[in-house]
């Protein structure tokens, strides 16, 4: 009975995603670019503890070819938020350089690189005011022409399409809350998407929809992810490439079949994968 539930609500999802696409102008699909879209050399990131620095990461150099969705993944505390968020220009390094389309990002204004590479958080604010306030934010900041009727296409191919737009956003779940998160983000249609354990507050169908979703956003926008999780098996199916983060730097970069054939069969969050990939 669960089985055929979950292939129906399978279908159903991507019925809706494919029902979005089909009603896209903007689809970026066919881009196969070999060129990096983002690099990163050399970054560092250091915090002060007890008048003490500590290192969150050092020596991060990596590049990404567009379109292609990274999984970043690696134990607890390893910096895996932070490099996002200093990727997406939140925060910043103290060391390190990161280039769009070969351009530095120092050479960016923050709010025009960030309409380019867009974190979405965890566990995203909401602004004061309605669901329909949020997801015509990004927007209004970025005074960009609001699309309503792909607003309600994502909210349905998520599993919110029956949510009542004019309620208190305060008011939300944290699995709603990070739905219109990236609902909002992916409004914009930025080219980089940083995702920080976006699906970590869903129900396990909510989250095979966002997955579903993701999956074939990147595949009609050719939208290039770089994907945060601790679930293997969404590292797995979603990726292409793995980034492991251990010792407080990059320490592997593989291809994704390759990471998993090579890493033991365990579930541990980090560990279990620190015996994979090219290296
Ligand atoms: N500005 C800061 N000042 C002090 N400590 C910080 C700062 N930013 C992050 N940290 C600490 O750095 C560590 C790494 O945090 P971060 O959230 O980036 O790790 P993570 O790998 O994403 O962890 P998780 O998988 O648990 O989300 C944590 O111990 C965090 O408390």
């Amino acid at each position: 009975m669960k089985v055929t539930y979950t292939v129906i609500a399978k279908e159903r999802d991507s019925a809706l995603a494919f029902a979005i696409f089909k009603s896209s102008t903007s689809g970026r699909s066919g881009i196969v670019n070999h060129t990096p879209i983002l690099e990163i050399d050399d970054l560092q990131k250091t915090v002060l503890e007890n008048e003490q620095r500590r290192y969150l990461f050092t020596n991060v150099s990596a590049k990404i070819e567009e379109p292609t969705i990274v999984a970043l993944i690696g134990a607890s505390g390893q910096g895996k938020s932070t490099l996002l968020r200093v990727i997406g220009m939140l925060d910043a390094a103290d060391h390190g350089t990161i280039r769009y389309r070969n351009t530095l990002a120092d050479d960016y204004a923050p709010r025009h690189w960030r309409m380019k590479v867009s974190y979405v958080a965890q566990q995203p604010a909401m602004l004061d005011g309605s669901v329909d306030d949020n997801l015509r934010l990004v927007s209004r900041l970025h005074r960009q022409a609001f699309d309503d009727k792909l607003a309600h296409k994502l909210m349905e191919a998520v599993g919110l399409g029956a949510m009542d737009r004019s309620k208190r956003a305060a008011d939300l779940s944290g699995g709603e809350k990070q739905r219109i998160a990236l609902i909002r983000t992916l409004l914009l249609k930025p080219e980089v998407l940083l995702l920080d354990e976006i699906t970590a507050a869903l129900d396990p169908q909510s989250k095979e929809a966002v997955e579903q979703l993701l999956l074939d956003w990147h595949k009609r926008e050719a939208a290039t992810m770089l994907w945060v999780t601790h679930d293997r098996e969404q590292a797995r199916h979603t990726s292409q490439r793995v980034w492991l983060m251990a010792e407080h730097t990059l320490q592997q970069q593989a291809d994704t079949t390759r990471f998993f054939e090579n890493t033991a069969s365990g579930s541990d969050g980090g560990l279990a994968y620190s015996n994979a990939g090219e290296g």
